[in-house]
């Protein structure tokens, strides 16, 4: 699904008007009926609703609403916010459709007084949609004031009032419980710092010309299942372990050796064909009992990682889980990209390494993939003001590698080295506990492993790591959820994609 800008979502809309051909008031009504299909479903009629309405096209479709959830019976009370904007054509057609109905229409002029909002079950934000072009003030940052100061629910019309599609916010913006979006979501809804006022967002179907979205120029997508679906490799008769490559982990240190457990445990899972790990002494019998498929290589050391004699017999190497940074570990992980040539993936303490010895950025082999939490990132990368410029960084980072930077968290982004960027929607907050980034190492190092192109590997890793984050939290629910959670429903994430 195609990610785009504010700009281009007014191309497309004029587009459709011009082409389907429709006119932009039935466009509108078309939108303002897939949001009250949405919302009946969710609120019944005993609830009141409150529609904050501005006077451009988002206004317009307040005013549809109304009216359409009148006519379900729903008890609608209008607020006009009259500042600085012109009526809008379909604008002024709807304040007309909404003549005889039996609906409060009530004017704001100047900055209210906040307790005008209260009173309803739910309040809609229709102020501004997608043409914001600059922060709000005057009567409009009050109205957002006393949106947000209401106690009641509240659920924005496109993109809640005062939020930039593809920018950064600075100023006044409404803090919506849900935004129901038309067509297609908007870049910034998939940011950390977007979520307090985005809420949980949905995206309903408005008919938008899918050949002209297809068409239109664009970076950013997000990813879904049907493309993923298409990449998971299928297998074949006569094939054998040798057609499914063979993974070296590294991961696990004194103390550390459950990293290497679950790593290895989800890169069987996902499907390699055969595993060794390289662990310190201390983790042989923990290795051997807790994962019997896999093989070691064992290490001179007793407790962390110092050497490795030779990997070029691997097809993958997955690098970082609970490796620790000891300058031993430092100088076997420099040696270990100088000599491998295949892909990896660097995760955790390699990467801690990586940003406390930068020398080392430039031995990493191009294709490799990079898993870093956003704290991981910054000690990469440094830090950023906006989450605007975070992708830009990312961006950076993956092209100066020349391989894949994967930056973890809720719609996790994965970006290659031509700047395209797929965000994640699998996963959930019960994923926030300790060692699910081990589980993310292992599946994506077992999909290397078995020929996977790095970033077909880094989309089907981590939307099915996602996946099983959904599948057990579905069942465990999302406080008891724990890493060994994920690898158990790796076979069932797997069928789904199957
Ligand atoms: N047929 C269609 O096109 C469809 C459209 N749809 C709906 O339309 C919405 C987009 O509508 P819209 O373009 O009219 O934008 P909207 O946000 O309502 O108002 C923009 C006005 O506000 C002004 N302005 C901007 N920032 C400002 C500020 N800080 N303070 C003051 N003024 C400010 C801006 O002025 P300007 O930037 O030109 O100075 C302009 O006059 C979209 O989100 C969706 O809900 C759907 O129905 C589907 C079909
Ligand atoms: N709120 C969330 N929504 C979706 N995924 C999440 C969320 N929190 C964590 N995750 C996922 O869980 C994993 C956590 O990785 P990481 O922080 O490296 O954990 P650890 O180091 O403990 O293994 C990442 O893949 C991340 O995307
Ligand atoms: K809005």
């Amino acid at each position: 699904m195609k990610i785009i800008t504010a700009q281009q979502t007014k191309a497309l809309d004029a587009h459709t008007i011009a082409h389907e051909p429709i006119a932009s008031i039935d466009l509108m009504e078309r939108a303002c009926r897939a949001f009250v299909t949405w919302f009946t479903q969710r609120f019944d009629n005993s609830h009141t609703v409150g529609i904050v309405c501005g006077t451009g096209n988002n206004g317009g479709d307040g005013l549809g609403i109304a009216r359409l959830l009148q006519g379900w019976n729903y008890a609608v009370t209008v607020w006009i916010v009259r500042g600085s904007v012109a009526e809008s054509n379909d604008f002024k057609t709807n304040l007309e459709r909404l003549k005889n109905t039996r609906i409060k229409i009530l004017e704001i002029t100047e900055a209210p007084e906040c307790s005008v909002f209260a009173g309803s079950d739910v309040l809609l934000d229709a102020v501004f949609g997608s043409g914001l072009s600059r922060p709000p003030e005057g009567v409009y940052e009050r109205v957002i004031t006393c949106i947000n100061a209401t106690a009641t629910r509240r659920i924005a019309v496109d993109i809640p009032s005062g939020l930039m599609a593809d920018q950064p916010t600075t100023g006044a913006c409404v803090e919506a419980h849900a935004t129901v979006t038309f067509q297609l979501p908007k870049l910034s809804f998939l940011f950390p710092s977007s979520h307090r006022f985005v809420g949980d967002w949905a995206v309903v179907d408005i008919g938008l010309n899918k050949n002209f979205i297809r068409e239109l120029p664009g970076d950013h997508f997000l990813l879904q299942q049907k493309d993923v679906r298409k990449q998971v490799k299928k297998r074949s008769t006569f094939d054998h372990k040798g057609t499914y490559g063979h993974a070296l982990l590294v991961a696990g240190a004194r103390g550390k050796m459950g990293a290497a457990v679950l790593s290895s445990r989800a890169a069987l899972r996902s499907g390699v064909g055969l595993l060794t790990v390289h662990v310190p002494q201390t983790g042989v019998d923990i290795l051997q009992t807790a994962v019997p498929e896999a093989m070691l290589s064992i290490d001179a050391h007793s407790d962390f990682y110092t050497a490795l004699e030779t990997a070029d017999r691997f097809t993958a190497v997955g690098i970082g889980p609970g490796l620790g940074k000891s300058p031993e570990t430092v100088k076997a992980l420099k040696k270990l990209l100088e000599n491998f040539q295949h892909p990896m993936v660097l995760d955790a303490d390699s990467l801690n390494i990586l940003a406390e010895n930068r020398e080392l950025l430039h031995l990493v082999p191009p294709g490799c993939i990079l898993t870093p939490h956003p704290k991981e990132f910054e000690r990469i990368v440094g830090s950023w003001q906006t989450d605007f410029e975070r992708l830009q960084k990312q961006k950076q980072l993956a092209a100066q590698l020349n391989g894949v930077v994967v930056l973890k968290g809720a719609y996790s982004s994965i970006v290659g080295p031509d700047g395209k960027v797929y965000f994640n929607p699998t996963g959930n907050p019960g994923m926030a506990t300790g060692g699910s980034g081990d589980v993310l190492t292992g599946i994506l190092t077992g999909l290397l492993a078995q020929g996977y192109a790095t970033l077909a590997a880094a989309q089907v890793g981590v939307y099915l790591h996602g996946l099983t984050g959904d599948l057990a939290a579905g069942e465990k629910g999302m406080n008891s959820l724990i890493a060994s959670d994920l690898i158990d429903f790796l076979p069932e994430a797997y069928r789904r994609l199957g």
